[in-house]
């Protein structure tokens, strides 16, 4: 079953005090089924993020279609959904985890993570018990959970970010890079989450630097260079 389908993507910028237009992504197209996981791959400004901002739809596509295939909805092109279908979409289906924390003010961690899972309709009991088992997956140190999370560490904004996506268990999850800033047992944890996701049905897109953090993980690898999607059969995909 086809989960996510980008046809013919196009996505311009323009920068007004230069008075020009750069063409981020054109012509993108791709597919990924049910539960598989597709890595993009290429150089620095060739439009990965841009892509994932699309589906995610920070960035509003100026062509193309991105049909997904919601459990709400059904087919829905993502470029042409409103803003509260947009808005229950990220709430219940899709999740997204960059380098960056972007997250309400005032809110500590646990409740950062809470409020996710009580957001999709969790009860209060649940979405505490399953707070405290992924701040712990994700070696959150217990002294932080109650903290805001605005002077936390880089690595520990990321866990935090990976964890208040992951615990929704999303139907599409997009990750921007999300091993950025992680030491080798973080990042071990975070592809055993991956793991764990594709297990149960969770269809992945993802962009990492560190190549080799795809290896086996990657079903599929799309390709800036080419405007390509491949298919791994074996070993590391090659950067562009
Ligand atoms: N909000 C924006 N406004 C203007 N230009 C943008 C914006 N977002 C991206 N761009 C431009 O679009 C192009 C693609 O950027 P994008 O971040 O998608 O690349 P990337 O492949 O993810 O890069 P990297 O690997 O360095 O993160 C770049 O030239 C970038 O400067």
């Amino acid at each position: 079953m086809t989960m996510l389908e980008v046809n013919g993507l196009g996505k311009a910028f323009t920068i007004h005090h230069l008075n020009k237009t750069i063409l981020a992504v054109d012509e993108i197209q791709f597919s990924v089924h049910a539960g598989e996981f597709l890595g993009i791959i290429g150089k620095s400004g060739s439009g990965k993020s841009t892509i994932l901002k699309s589906i995610y739809r920070t960035y509003l596509s100026d062509a193309g279609q991105i049909i997904y295939d919601s459990k709400q909805f059904g087919k829905i092109d993502l470029i042409q959904a409103s803003e509260r279908e947009i808005i229950f979409l990220r709430k219940n289906e899709i999740g997204y985890v960059s380098q960056f924390l972007n997250v309400m003010p005032r809110t500590t961690c646990r409740e950062l993570v809470q409020n996710a899972l009580l957001e999709m309709g969790e009860t209060k009991e649940t979405a505490r018990i399953e707070t405290e088992k992924a701040l712990s997956y994700f070696e959150m140190d217990e002294g932080l959970w109650d903290s805001y999370p605005n002077t936390f560490s880089g690595g520990e904004k990321l866990r935090l970010n990976i964890a208040m996506a992951t615990v929704k268990k999303p139907r599409l999850l997009l990750l921007d890079e999300p091993t950025a800033s992680l030491d080798q047992q973080s990042k071990r944890k975070v592809r055993e989450m991956i793991e764990k996701l594709k297990q149960q049905g969770t269809t992945l897109v993802g962009i990492f630097h560190d190549i080799e953090f795809m290896e086996g993980l990657c079903d599929k690898v799309f390709d800036m260079k080419s405007n390509e999607m491949s298919v791994v059969l074996e070993g590391v995909p090659h950067e562009s």
